[in-house]
């Protein structure tokens, strides 16, 4: 920590809230000295490209400091997504068809649309906020645009290289030992969140900018598991709510994705004793590039042709090929040139054939001992005889997380590996509830529809008795709109943060002056509890207040429950009610509280709370039925998908009937509960780190714990070692040249294309979008929208004027009296 950061360093506190990331639903692109400016983010060079869209450095420009001061600037990595759109489909579903076939195409379109995808991404880093995690600070997510913005931690160091042009590895097998120990604290902390990575690799793991430390990247193709979710919240934690639309049903599971050569056997069981034509009978000789032997893996082949489970084992597989390409500079496993079909070929050999090794390991080409070493405790055998456990291909005698932690070889050089174990453990309540997920759709913007507006304000005088799907759309009370279209930068955050380091929206919008000076609003000052609340939703606002001050704050009997809002709204008929005019009883039938309805989204278009295929209203009221139905009979719950998968995945005996409890998905995965508070973990690392040279990105004096400022809740609060990381330079801190000495020169990872598939079927194709065309456009034009750029966002919009509308899940609801 230097002397200029400190002062920032001091006031972060470090409690963790997923809700610290921010999310902004306004996005301003302008030129400043000839830089292109998103927000108050000035971009700079363009850092890696992926499957759906770019990464560039960004400096966030920080007011509160003066020019020249290293805090005022602070590197971020932007990663910008296009939204699909009919053009965009179009497009890429013309060029797919021209692509030829690759072995490491990445296929994505089979999980849903790139929105949802990167939602899915947005949702699951949220949670995260770990040393060993790339965190997630802000979203910038404006509907009228073409993309939704990512503003990260800037990774300096990029991606982890692990062979050259000759496959011979670059990194020492001490190196290779700390990224694995980082990888395995960032894998154990979102297996403990309930993440499933499902694409560990080298290209994942990026380096700190002293390259002391790796961070878990890429989040694309991860799975937030609700039934791992639940057992880490152990029996205390668990807030269940099965009705909540967003946590992702585990038999999501079973879609294809990754990237192939990490893939472990049972994704891709179907290839089982299943002979390629490439290789032998027997299991086939299928060689990795090694002058050793391949022999057939008998004793490690997938024990039937039954499906086995997927679960978070499959991280510990890619861990085991991961730690394999670092020692060796290969994959374990390879498809067999002389095969017909590549790919079948290399899910072929991850099923069936076992893996070999060479004489030496690592660049500074240590022995290994052979594939099955004997006797001594050499690095060499310590090695190859944690990998046999890594790369089991039966998941029930996989090695556990845990269980490698604790591996010889993985402790091996720490000064004090009981410490290390004990505070490096993931710890911390986990409460499984809806807001977490969901605000990572928090911010909705839409186009009012006039046509659809008329004829909902006429339904409105027709209908005399109140419609069920009205009681609901009213105990949404904060979803309101903002008509006249004065919204200016609007930023979504929990109310419970303090308001020392909020986000200066006064100072953004001074920024970009000039630009909408007539349009922009600032916020209206602190709110009633003295925080300030980054939405400027000044209805739903005021309604909280009036909320807040006229019904006196009653513990409810289950006040941890944050459920799915149709259990809560119908509730409210019960329990709850907000003291406002438009949820009042008696105010109930008054055309005002009718109107109040209109200004829902959610009557207007499919949202998060919409099955698809069901509109919301219809959802609205088939949930107050169902809440009434379950209520009177708990045994009517309808099973979730998950629960047929569990069924799936276990013998019948072991499945009982009836609904599937929390118990019973947090049994599937076994885990204990956890007591202690996060912060409370952070802080005990950083005081007893102790600096070591030998294992510079493990330990280290105010370590990589220690640097750890857990609470920059914007990036104006980044850490100082991010801060001071390039203080004052324009161009990026770049992957030093000097490095490579080092760490070998950069050289091209071919088997880093991730795939994702819904069926397992092979396609070609890449979700690559063009450069930010609507950007330059908007710099172009100083911040015109072209007619083109219209088109693509108003597919189903008729008569249409922009304004916004925000949607808060965090507003409580009242106890009743
Ligand atoms: N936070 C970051 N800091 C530094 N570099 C980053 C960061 N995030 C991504 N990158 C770089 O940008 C590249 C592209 O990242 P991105 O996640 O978009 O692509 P990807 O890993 O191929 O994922 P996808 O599965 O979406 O294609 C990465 O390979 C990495 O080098």
């Amino acid at each position: 920590m230097n002397q200029n950061g400190a002062s920032v360093i001091q006031h972060i506190k470090a409690p963790f809230d997923p809700g610290d990331v921010v999310t902004t639903d306004r996005l301003n692109a302008y030129r400043d000295e000839g830089r292109p400016m998103l927000n108050n983010y000035a971009r700079h060079a363009k850092i890696g490209e992926g499957q759906h869209g770019e990464v560039y450095l960004c400096y966030q420009t920080n007011p509160r400091y003066p020019q020249g001061h290293p805090n005022r600037r602070i590197p971020v990595a932007m990663k910008s997504v296009r939204r699909d759109n009919p053009r965009a489909k179009q497009f890429r579903q013309l060029r797919q068809q021209r692509l030829p076939t690759s072995a490491h195409t990445p296929l994505v379109d089979r999980l849903g649309t790139t929105e949802a995808k990167i939602r899915k991404e947005i949702a699951i880093m949220k949670k995260c906020r770990h040393p060993h995690v790339v965190r997630l600070y802000e979203i910038i997510d404006d509907r009228t645009r073409d993309k939704i913005y990512m503003v990260m931690e800037y990774l300096a160091g990029g991606e982890v290289k692990w062979k050259n042009e000759h496959d011979q590895p670059i990194l020492s097998v001490d190196q290779t030992r700390r990224i694995i120990r980082d990888a395995v604290l960032g894998l154990e902390y979102l297996h403990h969140q309930g993440i499933i990575h499902r694409d560990i690799k080298p290209a994942n793991l990026l380096w700190t900018e002293d390259r002391r430390q790796v961070k878990i990247a890429d989040f694309g193709v991860s799975h937030f598991s609700y039934a791992q979710r639940l057992a880490a919240a152990g029996k205390d934690g668990l807030v269940e709510d099965p009705e909540d639309p967003i946590l992702m049903d585990d038999t999501d599971l079973t879609r294809r994705a990754g990237t192939p050569s990490f893939l472990a056997p049972e994704i891709v069981y179907e290839h089982t004793n299943d002979p390629s034509p490439g290789s032998s009978s027997s299991g086939g000789v299928l060689t990795a590039g090694s002058s050793s032997l391949t022999h057939a893996a008998s004793s490690q082949s997938m024990p039937s042709m039954q499906r086995p489970p997927i679960t978070k084992s499959i991280d510990v597989w890619a861990l085991g090929v991961t730690l394999y390409c670092l020692l060796f500079g290969k994959t374990p496993f390879v498809a067999d040139p002389a095969a017909a079909g590549t790919e079948w070929s290399l899910y072929n050999s991850i099923c069936n054939n076992d893996w070999s090794v060479d004489d030496t390991m690592g660049s500074d080409c240590l022995p290994t001992g052979g594939r099955h070493p004997t006797g001594e405790a050499t690095e060499g055998a310590m090695v190859v005889r944690l990998l046999d456990h890594l790369l089991q291909k039966d998941v029930k005698a996989r090695i556990t997380l845990d269980e490698v932690k604790s591996n010889k070889w993985i402790l091996r050089g720490l000064a004090e590996p009981e410490k290390w174990l004990r505070i490096t453990m993931p710890r911390g309540k986990i409460n499984v509830s809806v807001d977490e997920t969901s605000d990572a759709m928090s911010s909705v913007h839409f186009r009012w529809n006039w046509g659809v507006v008329s004829r909902r304000i006429s339904s409105l005088f027709r209908r005399s008795p109140r419609e069920p799907n009205a009681d609901f759309q009213d105990a949404r009370g904060a979803v309101r709109s903002d008509p006249h279209g004065q919204l200016g930068i609007r930023r979504h955050q929990s109310a419970r943060l303090d308001d020392a380091f909020s986000f200066n929206a006064n100072a953004n919008a001074r920024r970009v002056e000039g630009k909408q000076r007539s349009e922009t609003r600032p916020p209206t000052g602190p709110s009633s509890n003295g925080v300030r609340s980054k939405s400027i939703e000044r209805w739903a606002v005021s309604a909280r207040r009036d909320a807040t001050r006229s019904t006196p704050a009653i513990p409810e009997p289950n006040q941890g429950r944050r459920g799915s809002l149709p259990f809560l709204f119908a509730e409210r008929n019960t329990k709850y009610h907000t003291v406002s005019s438009q949820s009042s009883p008696i105010a109930i039938d008054k055309p005002r509280a009718r109107f109040a309805n209109i200004f829902n989204i959610s009557h207007w278009r499919p949202n998060k709370f919409s099955p698809p295929g069901r509109s919301p209203t219809e959802t609205a009221s088939v949930s107050i039925a169902e809440v009434s139905r379950r209520k009177t009979n708990p045994a009517a719950r309808p099973l979730r998908r998950s629960e047929e998968a569990l069924r799936h995945y276990r013998p019948k005996s072991q499945v009982s009937s009836g609904p599937l409890t929390a118990e019973r998905r947090a049994s599937s995965w076994g885990q204990g509960d956890q007591t202690m508070e996060f912060a409370e973990i952070s802080s005990l690392i950083s005081s007893s780190y102790e600096h070591s040279e030998r294992e510079p990105n493990v330990v280290s004096l105010n370590g990589p714990y220690a640097d750890r400022t857990f609470a920059p809740r914007t990036p104006s609060r980044l850490s100082t070692n991010v801060a001071t990381a390039s203080p004052t330079s324009e161009d990026p801190p770049s992957r030093r040249d000097g490095d490579d000495e080092e760490f070998g020169p950069a050289c091209l990872d071919e088997d880093s294309s991730t795939i994702a598939s819904g069926d397992g079927e092979w396609r070609n194709g890449s979700d690559l979008d063009d450069d930010d065309g609507d950007l330059y456009n908007d710099l172009v034009n100083g911040g015109a929208r072209s007619e083109e750029d219209d088109d693509d966002d108003d597919d189903d919009s008729e008569d249409q004027e922009e304004t916004a509308v925000t949607f808060s899940p965090r507003r409580r609801l009242q106890p009743m009296e």
